[in-house]
């Protein structure tokens, strides 16, 4: 592909591989945005809008997008403030993926159970930038200077192995379900930041020309992240219970409610959480309401 074919088009950068990858797949399907990716190849057309993606490592985004060599992206928010790019990029949507928390780790059975211990020591990491400002703070609370310092060292995965390799005496590393931390036979002492999947452009467009599109893509991707989060959730109640039933379901602006050919009888709809659609249904039970319904939303926009 020669670079005039990239000209007048927004440029899309999403992870190439690893954990935000396949989501990222869903969320521009969901969007309608339609392009075939040959094999290996890191650059590709979009077909039905004037855009191209960009596949890149999710810590390189940051950078791309802070200095206006793509327009859009998806990343991670511990790589944007690892990378040093807060300042330089603008967070256009939360995506609710990729969640996890950046914490500094010890062997569960080690001598070393506090940050205060480990200061001074080996500590291995992904998270140069952010591990050395963190035990540089407490490198200075707790007077430590010249070789007495933390040694915070660079490895670019697998980090948990550090320790048992005796590479060192604590890591920081990203955790969701805690399984890599476990059967590392590690622990968490203290957490450096939690950090989830978002849609970031640049601080200064070089584009200003681009902002319909990208006010466009921000609609359709923020519609499918809500139509992963809610559910719709449908019932019957009595007339006399329905203020009951609405501070249980009030929906996004408000429950939509219906009469039914029973006079006494309303029923209702209303977007809920989906996190929260036991606790919910539990509730409107109690208060007697019947046939509660559940069902899936394909897209949206709200
Ligand atoms: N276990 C996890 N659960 C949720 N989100 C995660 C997890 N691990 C990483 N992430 C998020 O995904 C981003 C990219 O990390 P990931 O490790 O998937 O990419 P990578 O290092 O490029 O790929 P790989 O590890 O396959 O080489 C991280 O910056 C973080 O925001
Ligand atoms: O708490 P968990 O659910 O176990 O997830 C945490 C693990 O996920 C990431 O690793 P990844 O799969 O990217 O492998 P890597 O270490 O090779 O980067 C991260 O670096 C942790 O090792
Ligand atoms: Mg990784």
């Amino acid at each position: 592909m020669n670079a005039d074919a990239l000209n007048g088009r927004l440029l899309f950068a999403i992870p190439k591989k690893g954990r935000l990858h396949e989501k990222c797949l869903e969320l521009l399907a969901g969007a309608d945005i339609q392009f075939r990716r040959d094999h290996r190849l890191d650059v590709c057309l979009v077909k039905n809008q004037p855009i191209a993606l960009v596949f890149l490592p999710a810590a390189d985004i940051p950078s791309f997008v802070g200095k206006g060599n793509v327009d859009l992206g998806i990343t991670g928010q511990d790589v944007i403030l690892e990378a040093r790019m807060q300042e330089h990029v603008t967070e256009v949507l939360k995506l609710s993926f990729g969640k996890c928390a950046l914490q500094v780790q010890v062997p569960e059975a080690g001598s070393i159970q506090t940050v205060e211990q480990l200061a001074g020591k080996r500590v291995v990491t992904s998270f140069e930038v952010l591990s050395g400002e963190y035990f540089g703070k407490l490198d200075r609370q707790l007077n430590l200077t010249g070789e007495q310092k933390t040694k915070i060292e660079y490895v670019g995965g697998s980090v948990e192995a550090a320790c048992a390799l005796g590479l060192a005496d604590g890591i920081v590393d990203l955790v969701e379900s805690g399984d890599t931390m476990r059967a590392a036979g590690l622990h968490a002492i203290a957490t450096l930041l939690q950090s989830e999947a978002v849609l970031i452009k640049s601080s200064k467009p070089k584009h200003e020309s681009l902002e319909p599109l990208i006010k466009l893509l921000t609609s359709r991707i923020a519609g499918v992240v809500a139509a992963s989060k809610y559910v719709i959730c449908e019932y019957n109640i009595l007339r006399e219970k329905l203020h009951a039933a609405t501070s249980i379901t009030p929906g996004r602006r408000a429950p939509t409610i219906s009469p039914l050919e029973d006079e006494d009888w309303l029923a209702v709809s209303s977007m809920v959480e989906k996190r929260k659609v036991a606790d919910v249904m539990d509730e409107l039970v109690k208060i007697g309401a019947e046939d509660i319904l559940i069902f899936n939303l394909d897209n949206c926009r709200v």
